[in-house]
């Protein structure tokens, strides 16, 4: 199974320029989660901090007791190898074959025999659909096929933690809901922590177990798909909505005074509540995803937490749940206690308000 990545009080700057400040969020293990947030807010440069390659200026990132921050350089380069990282242009070696390039991370970082990483390069190709395509080069092939090369070669050394960063960009839609349940089937076959950074609507509402946001130079929030789905915080529900009405614009954030023309000229926050589709299941053949099960019991100790319209939303997928007449605020942990989740008790035992 993945493990956890744990993040407190993470904030970067280049010189003056503050990328983000004070983040923390918990990526549970074995769970998906999604990381979105308009054009240059500094998600790239998240991913590269989880892993060590960018050191932020405070905070720490601990990944099976490594703070990827402030440990010495011999351990956290020993606990990358915990990771695959799935980069915007599958960053694959254009004069090396589709095989090569996946063999690159077994040969560089281990002793393995070719016989062997014949085998795990093999096995990989066939996960991501590219057998076949073993001796073309990366210029040879389409973009969809570069993508799934990429994340094969992510998949070599047995990461517990998989990165992506935009692994739709320059994809058609009908290759990005394929790569979309690549993504989940990969989950489900090895149970591994994956984060995805995203612009793409579709895969942010059919992927992930957990969503955040990156804005204004910090997490806007981070948790359940549903509590995100169903959000009514401007910046969020505008970028859902992919609108050019709201808080975020070209410059990546509108000044008030425009932001108040706007609203003054009935350029209103009227955003269409999105409906919340249902998250991809595995493909036929596989076997139930491991996430689910521990997420539900996760999501159901937090429950408390969240607004209304997120428990209503998660409460809907729960079998056993049965509709209930809408309380008119989130019930403290008392209330949740005498009268918890209207699921299946035989099916659901609730963890204590706060226990992850
Ligand atoms: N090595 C670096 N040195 C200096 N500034 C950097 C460096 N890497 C990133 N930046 C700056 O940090 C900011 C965030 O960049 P980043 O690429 O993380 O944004 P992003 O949210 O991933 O954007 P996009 O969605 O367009 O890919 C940008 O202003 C970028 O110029």
């Amino acid at each position: 199974m993945g493990v956890e990545v744990k993040v407190e009080g993470l904030s970067m700057a280049f010189g003056r320029q503050q990328v983000w400040e004070d983040v923390s969020l918990t990526l549970p293990a074995g769970e998906v989660s999604v990381m979105l947030g308009p054009s240059g807010t500094g998600k790239t440069v998240f991913l590269k901090s989880l892993v060590g390659l960018l050191k932020p200026q405070r905070g720490t990132v601990h990944v099976d007791g490594c703070n990827m921050v402030r440990d010495r350089e011999r351990d956290v380069f020993e606990a990358r190898k915990m990771f695959g990282l799935m980069f915007q242009d599958g960053a694959l070696f254009g004069s090396m074959t589709l095989f090569d390039n996946i063999a690159f991370p077994l040969r560089e970082h281990t002793r393995k025999k070719e016989r062997e990483i014949r085998d795990i390069v093999m096995e990989r190709m066939e996960l991501v659909g590219l057998v076949g395509a073993e001796d073309k080069l990366p210029g040879e092939i389409s973009g969809g096929m570069r993508k799934r090369a990429g994340l094969a070669r992510a998949l070599v050394l047995d990461p517990q933690i998989i990165l992506c960063d935009e692994p739709d960009s320059g994809l058609d839609p009908v290759r990005t809901a394929l790569l979309s349940q690549l993504l989940i089937d990969v989950n489900t076959q090895i149970d591994a922590t994956m984060l995805i950074v995203t612009h793409n609507i579709d895969i942010a509402s059919t992927v992930p177990d957990n969503m955040g946001m990156l804005y204004r130079r910090s997490l806007v929030t981070f948790g359940p798909r549903e509590a995100l789905l169903t959000s009514e915080e401007p910046v969020v529900a505008q970028f859902l909505n992919g609108s050019p009405h709201g808080p975020i614009g070209m410059t990546e954030e509108k000044d008030s005074a425009t932001l108040d023309a706007e609203l003054a000229m009935g350029n209103g926050l009227d955003f269409q509540t999105r409906e919340i589709v249902p998250q991809l299941e595995p493909s036929p053949g596989l076997p139930p995803r491991a996430a689910v099960h521990r997420r539900r019991e996760r999501v159901l100790g937090m429950l408390a937490t969240l607004p209304h319209a997120a428990r209503e939303a998660i409460l809907a997928t729960m079998p056993g749940h049965t509709h209930p007449t809408p309380p008119p605020a989130a019930p403290d942990a008392e209330t949740l206690a005498m009268e918890p989740l209207r699921v299946d008790p035989s099916t659901w035992s609730p963890r204590p308000e706060g226990q992850a």
